[in-house]
């Protein structure tokens, strides 16, 4: 297991909010997170990204035990994150949101464009034509393509990913999903990613793992099982 959860618990002040989850990701696979909104996923990734503590129980990654390792720590030991929301850097440009956080996993000042992998450039075109645009004047489309640009741009070891088309327009959705495929089959990425979309979890993903009021209440294969078996589980 490249990623391993051991009875996680995270809360928001008194209440509490995941529950002894157990989830594991092996190393090359994709694992789709759903469930209905309110459940707990962006609190579950959160708390593997480390943007968020653990209350209780424990992260392994790699082998290693990162439970107290801050978010920076875990960056810089492989564990990419596109939140929800995006969060580009809204007064940098293109460019220099994507170098920016390469310097910082690197530990130095500043980072040359030429030290950013061309597949990222090549998956996103688009981001080499906007390269100067401030980020914050890109449409959400871009703004998530340059998220998804930069969280790679680390070159993780396990991408997390939550909800990367949520309120993006639904041609560039295609786009969107279309990169994320190849960063599977071209680069062979792990990635774990919370989905609300069953038909693209279903096509993307070998397994799956649905969430209700903080816990895994049903996990299994993709491959074997249909969408149509799960979605009463995660449709209002
Ligand atoms: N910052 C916060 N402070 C307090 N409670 C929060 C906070 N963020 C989320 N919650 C609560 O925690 C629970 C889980 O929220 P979370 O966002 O993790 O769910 P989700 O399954 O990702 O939903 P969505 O799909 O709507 O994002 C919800 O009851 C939510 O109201």
């Amino acid at each position: 297991m490249l990623l391993e959860l051991e009875s996680a618990c995270a809360a928001y002040g008194q209440s509490q909010v995941l529950w002894n989850v157990d989830m594991g990701v092996t190393q090359g696979d994709a694992v789709a997170l759903i469930g209905r909104n309110g459940v707990g996923k962006t609190t579950l990734l959160n708390t593997i990204a480390g943007v968020q503590k653990l209350t209780g129980g424990r992260l392994r990654f790699g082998g290693d035990d990162l439970t107290s390792t801050p978010a920076h720590g875990r960056a810089r030991a492989g564990i990419g994150f596109v939140p929800q929301g995006r969060h580009v850097f809204p007064h940098l440009s293109v460019m220099e949101n994507l170098t920016v956080g390469l310097a910082a996993l690197a530990g130095r000042k500043a980072v040359k464009e030429s030290g950013i992998a061309s597949h990222i450039f090549d998956l996103f075109p688009k981001l080499t034509q906007i390269r100067n645009r401030k980020a914050g004047l890109l449409s959400g489309g871009e703004q998530q393509q340059l998220a998804i640009g930069r969280a790679l741009a680390g070159q993780p070891r396990l991408l997390l990913l939550d909800e990367p088309t949520e309120g993006i327009q639904p041609n560039v959705v295609q786009q969107i999903e279309a990169a994320l495929r190849r960063i599977r089959t071209e680069l062979g990425m792990t990635i774990l990613i919370v989905e609300q979309y069953l038909d693209f979890a279903w096509s993307f993903a070998e397994s799956y793992h649905v969430m209700q009021r903080g816990q895994i209440i049903r996990s299994g294969s993709t491959q074997t099982e249909s969408a149509d078996e799960i979605s009463h589980l995660v449709n209002i």
